[in-house]
C-alpha cells in the first residue's frame, strides 16, 4: 500500500485507482463525520453560497449548513461547528465551507473518496485496510495555505495503518506520520494558526472536540449521484 500526501492541487490526477482521503480537521470533515454519526442521511458539499440556496430549492426539507470566515452564513440553518450537528436522523444537509467542501469536490475522480478527520481516524484507517488500494491524502489547508492540523490528521490515520500493514510512505507522508507520532492532537490543534483563529472567534470547544481521536465510528464516503457529489455513511464492510 503506497501512501502520499498532496498539497492543494488545482485538479486531482491519476486517482482512478486510488483511495483519496480529504481532510479538513478544522472543521468541515469533522462536521461531516459528526453529522452522519448524528443520523444525517446525505451531505451535499457545494462550493458557493449561491449553489447552496439553489440546491435547497430542489431538495425539500434539506438543511443549509456552512460558514464564511468561520461564522454561520446568514439564512443558513447551521454553521460549520460540529457541535451544532446533533439529532439529524434522516436529514439531508447542503454544506458550504471555505476550504473542505471545495477540496471534496476536487476529489470526485478518486476510485474511493473518503472524508477523514481525527474524530474518525480509526474508522477511516480500518476502511482503507479493507479497500486495500494505494492512498492519497488531500489536506484542505486554509485558503490553499498549509494547515498543520490537516497534515497531522493524515499522520494519525497513517499511524493506524502502519500498525496493521506494511506501507510505503512518500517523504511528505513520512513527515506527517512523524508529526502525528510525536504530538498529541490537542496540542497540534491548539497551536495551529487555524485553531488559534477559531479560539479567538469563540470556538474553543470546537477545537477541543475536533481533537478527540477515534471518537466516532463513521466513514463518510463520496459518490456521484446524477452528476453531483453526495457524501453518505459507508455501509460497505461496516
Ligand atoms: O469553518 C472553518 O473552520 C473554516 C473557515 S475559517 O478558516 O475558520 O475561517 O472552514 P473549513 O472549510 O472548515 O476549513
Ligand atoms: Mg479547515
Amino acid at each position: 500500500m503506497k501512501i502520499d500526501v498532496l498539497f492543494y492541487p488545482e485538479k486531482l490526477k491519476n486517482a482512478e485507482d486510488k483511495a483519496v482521503v480529504v481532510l479538513d480537521v478544522l472543521r468541515a470533515t469533522t462536521t461531516i463525520a459528526t453529522a452522519l454519526a448524528a443520523g444525517a442521511e446525505k451531505i451535499y458539499p457545494v462550493s458557493s453560497i449561491k449553489e447552496a440556496f439553489l440546491l435547497k430549492k430542489k431538495i425539500s426539507g434539506a438543511l443549509l449548513g456552512g460558514e464564511r470566515g468561520g461564522i454561520k452564513v446568514p439564512g443558513f440553518d447551521l454553521g460549520n461547528s460540529p457541535l451544532e450537528y446533533q439529532g439529524l436522523k434522516g436529514k439531508t444537509i447542503i454544506l458550504s465551507s471555505t476550504n473542505g467542501t471545495k477540496t471534496l469536490k476536487k476529489a470526485v475522480s478518486a476510485r474511493a473518496l473518503i472524508a477523514g478527520s481525527i474524530v474518525n481516524a480509526k474508522a477511516v484507517a480500518d476502511y482503507l485496510l479493507k479497500l486495500n488500494l494505494d492512498v492519497v491524502f488531500m489536506p484542505s489547508g486554509t485558503d490553499s495555505q498549509f494547515s498543520l492540523e490537516d497534515f497531522a490528521g493524515a499522520g494519525y490515520i497513517i499511524s493506524l495503518l502502519a500498525e496493521q500493514k506494511k506501507i510505503e510512505l512518500s517523504d511528505q507522508a513520512y513527515l506527517s506520520f512523524e508529526l502525528a507520532r510525536n504530538n498529541p492532537p490537542e496540542e497540534i490543534l491548539t497551536r495551529s494558526f487555524h485553531g488559534q483563529r477559531l479560539i479567538n472567534l469563540g470556538f474553543a470547544r470546537d477545537v477541543e472536540y475536533c481533537a478527540k481521536l477515534n471518537l466516532l465510528d463513521v466513514v463518510p464516503v463520496g459518490r456521484l449521484q446524477e452528476g453531483r457529489l453526495v457524501i453518505e455513511s459507508s455501509r460497505l464492510f461496516r
